[in-house]
């Protein structure tokens, strides 16, 4: 094998959909489908999945994949005139031929970098063209990157608003053992109350029932902690100031047809967002959001946990 193709290979996936997979050489790994644009696997060097993907997933157009990192836009949620979440995770993205390089400060051989603009078919339901990047970057220490620009390429002077959001399915041993820490005392819309404004306690978040709120105003780094693995995933964000925390529990996860019964047990739902406030460009203008995210070991965190220390005590 070339030590391109060890780094990055172009293959197929489920259904025949075109799949990307980046590699670095301690083992790590992630696997991103064309369709959607979406990560489906990140790996790291002893070869465990740390995200989930439902057994139940489907890998057909016109529907998400469950799991993995659904990239939500133009349109996060239900707020506004479009489908749930926007349509660019029901695309077929294209691959950045010649993509700009990595600033050279850094060292980054396994990633890929996609685009997806605007289909005529697209501009009857969202009148806009534009063009939206994706790079995924693998770090050598097995960190998983996703840069985003998104450009207003309108030539009729019209500005263009989105919302946006990684929506990331970390796999979680057993939700009723995991802990959030980084949201405590911060402001939510609760989307399970018509998006009633809510202030959050001073305790890290766990969780026993169904949850889905969009937390404001967040800090850039968010630690999930997977007791029961002793793992400790670290969230980091730039450019998206919301995080939604989600998980289905049993009744909705019953409801939903291409998620198992059981498998809210084993995911966490936390996305870095641009819900509150959306994004506004003018022709030309571009936006720049970015999420990077770490699987360290918990047993390096006393108490409560210093994402700062977490990182830099690998
Ligand atoms: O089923 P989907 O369209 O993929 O949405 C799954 C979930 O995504 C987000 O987390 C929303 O806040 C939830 O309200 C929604 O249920």
């Amino acid at each position: 094998m070339s030590s391109e193709k060890v780094h990055v290979e172009h293959c197929k996936g489920v259904n025949g959909l075109d799949k990307v997979i980046l590699r670095e050489i301690r083992g790590c790994s992630a696997e991103v489908y064309l369709y959607g644009g979406q990560v489906t696997s990140w790996k790291n060097e002893l070869r465990e999945e740390l995200l989930f993907l439902s057994s139940k997933a489907t890998f057909k157009p016109h529907k998400a994949i469950r799991g993995g990192i659904p990239i939500c836009f133009p349109q996060f949620g239900n707020i506004g005139s479009l489908e749930q979440h926007g349509f660019a995770r029901n695309r077929v993205w294209s691959v950045d031929p010649d993509p700009p390089p990595f600033p050279s400060t850094t060292s980054h051989r396994a990633f890929i970098d996609l685009i997806l603009g605007h289909s005529e078919e697209d501009v009857k339901i969202w009148p806009h063209r534009y063009e939206c990047r994706l790079r995924v970057a693998l770090g050598p220490g097995g960190d998983l990157m996703l840069t985003s620009r998104i450009r207003n390429t309108n030539t009729d002077g019209k500005s263009f608003t989105f919302t946006f959001a990684y929506h990331t399915y970390f796999f979680v041993t057993d939700i009723s053992e995991v802990r959030v820490e980084g949201l405590e005392t911060l402001d939510y819309l609760d989307n399970l109350k018509n998006r009633e404004r809510f202030t959050e306690q001073g305790d890290a978040i766990t969780f026993e029932s169904e949850v889905d709120k969009i937390y404001l105003s967040t800090p850039t780094k968010i630690a999930i902690l997977d007791h029961e693995r002793k793992r400790t995933f670290v969230l980091r964000k730039d450019g998206l100031p919301d995080a939604v925390v989600w998980n289905p529990w049993d009744k909705k996860a019953k409801a939903m047809a291409d998620f198992g019964d059981d498998e809210y047990k084993h995911m966490l739902c936390v996305e870095a967002a641009c819900v509150e406030k959306p994004i506004t460009l003018k022709p030309g203008e571009e936006w720049r959001g970015r999420q990077e995210i770490s699987a360290v070991p918990s047993s390096y965190c006393s108490g409560q946990l210093d994402p700062q220390r977490a990182l830099f005590n690998r």
